[in-house]
């Protein structure tokens, strides 16, 4: 028969063991707790349970178990000032003790809890690396509940609960950074394939030669640059250009639609934001201006940007510091602004619609994009490079652009500029069965006169302009007396010929 002591030895051996495995099997730490008390109790009656952490001066309740855990318990703080207990119990070399509340202004759970006079407490460290980074308490209405004799064993528990606390701690912030990682790389990931499908920036006319003249001498600089352009015109692509001829050439460039987002995630998505910053803010986030860092960030639709953030990208822009929201605390950015815009920002500053003092500090360095219409010398450079691209994408042969075409393409006044450009060539292309470009009927919507540069066709774009209306009329009927040589009053067989000579085939029009 053990005597009392050897039982409470061996049950405090049995109990410790069994903690021991509680708490090393990764569960999430509420459980852990929960269930690493439930053992505790059977050596050690408690009637509340604690586990309090530092925090700031003091330590707050982040665990409480036991018949008296009420919900005022959680989270709440508990002041170490002024306690002695307390205070000794967090000391360096503090060891489990044990006493009996006699003092009600030294009851640890003071204001919070009623508990009778003379009632059994206990208080043990709980450690990691040296330092005491809380404390366990275990309560009982009865007095004289915990003997000298339990010491040892709820030491060795104390250990393992702060492991097993540290470890929770860990995992979490490991899975947390994972998360935050995967989110980067994905990101990155985006950018870089939008990079690889990078194509260089096609200059023919003086105005666009002029302004990559200009493009690689801000670009050495640290400027911020402000584009404006009709939509279409290219101002991203100048933009990535600016990027690469800059010495940031190898870090990220960002881009941010201003318009793309809600008024009320532009802040977070810009500047980002701290955990719990916003309900739904779940984990911290980087904003695209930490993102950006080292590189440049391209903000598209400046315009759109609502009023009471313009003060705070004046702030980013001046101080280079960004505020991220819920952040108590400032961070350094170097980042190389951009933005473009296809609106009047002058006239929205007349209006009160965007601040002055950003509108300055955004157009240190002004370039303007002129309407494809006002550069028709940029279409055959622009042309070529759009077809050679769909080539290559598409594993096909190259395909050449002839004169004519390229005649057409040139008097039309693209109202969508480059990207329409691009969108009919495309379709052209795909149409396009041979090593030439041929473009379908109806490719280039056709305008009223005002619409039109004013720039005269020349013979064979005015030629082929009235033979395609011609074919189109007779829905690609060439003779009888209501086809199309009739009314050109030409002999089918010299009709047939112009026709084949511009690569006009009258069976494309049949169905049109
Ligand atoms: N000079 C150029 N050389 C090569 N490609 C160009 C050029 N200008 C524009 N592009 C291409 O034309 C398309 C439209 O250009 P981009 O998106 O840069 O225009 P944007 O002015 O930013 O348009 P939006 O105002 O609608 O955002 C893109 O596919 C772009 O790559």
């Amino acid at each position: 028969m053990p005597t009392p002591d050897l039982e409470t030895a061996l049950t405090g051996a049995r109990l410790v063991e069994e903690a021991g495995a509680l708490l090393t099997l990764g569960e999430e730490p509420e459980r852990m707790v929960a269930h690493a008390f439930e053992r505790l109790g059977q050596l050690v009656p408690y009637d509340l349970a604690t586990v309090l952490l530092r925090e700031g001066e003091g330590l707050r309740v982040a665990y409480a178990v036991g018949p008296l855990a009420t919900p005022q318990l959680s989270e709440a703080r508990i002041p170490v000032r002024g306690n002695l207990r307390l205070q000794n119990a967090l000391k360096a070399r503090s060891r489990p003790a044990t006493f009996e509340e006699d003092d009600p202004g030294e009851d640890t759970f003071h204001g919070l809890l009623e508990m009778p006079h003379g009632h059994s407490c206990l208080v043990a460290p709980l450690r990691s690396r040296g330092e005491t980074f809380g404390l366990m308490t275990l309560d009982a209405m009865v007095c004289r509940q915990y003997p000298e004799s339990v010491l040892h064993h709820v030491g060795v528990f104390a250990s393992l609960l702060a492991l097993g606390l540290k470890q929770a701690e860990h995992l979490a912030r490991l899975a947390e950074r994972e998360r935050s990682l995967a989110e980067e790389v994905s990101y990155f990931r985006e950018v870089q394939r939008r990079d690889v499908l990078q194509e260089p920036l096609r200059a023919g006319s003086p105005a666009m030669l002029g302004i990559l003249d200009q493009l690689r001498q801000v670009a050495a600089t640290a400027a911020t640059v402000l584009i404006t352009g009709e939509t279409g015109t290219g101002k991203e692509k100048v933009a990535q250009t600016l990027h690469h001829l800059s010495p940031r050439r190898d870090k990220p460039f960002i881009k941010v639609n201003c318009s793309a987002l809600p008024a009320s995630l532009i802040e977070s998505e810009l500047f980002g934001h701290v955990k719990g910053a916003f309900s739904g803010a779940a984990s911290a986030r980087k904003g695209r201006f930490e993102l950006a860092d080292g590189g440049t960030l391209f903000l598209d639709e400046i315009g759109d940007l609502p009023l009471d953030l313009q003060p705070k990208l004046l702030r980013a822009i001046q101080e280079k510091e960004i505020d991220p929201l819920g952040s108590e605390k400032s961070r350094k950015v170097d980042v190389r602004l951009v933005a473009a815009t296809h609106a009047d920002l002058r006239k929205a500053v007349a209006e009160g619609r965007f601040r002055e003092d950003l509108f300055y500090r955004l157009s240190v360095f002004p370039i303007h994009l002129p309407p494809l219409r006002e550069r028709p010398e940029d279409i055959a450079a622009l042309a070529e490079g759009f077809l050679d691209r769909f080539a290559r994408e598409n594993r096909r042969p190259s395909i050449r652009l002839p004169e004519a075409v390229r005649e057409q393409l040139e008097a039309y006044a693209w109202p969508g500029n480059v990207r329409e450009l691009h969108n009919v060539l495309e379709r052209a292309a795909i149409l396009s069965a041979g090593h030439e470009l041929r473009l379908p009927p109806g490719a280039l919507p056709s305008r009223s006169a005002s619409e039109r540069t004013g720039r005269p066709l020349t013979w064979e774009a005015q030629e082929r302009a009235y033979l395609e209306r011609l074919l189109r009329h007779t829905r690609g009927k060439i003779s009888g007396v209501d086809g199309a040589a009739a009314l050109a009053d030409l002999a089918p067989s010299t009709l047939l010929s112009r026709l084949e000579k511009l690569g006009l085939r009258p069976k494309d029009f049949r169905e049109a």
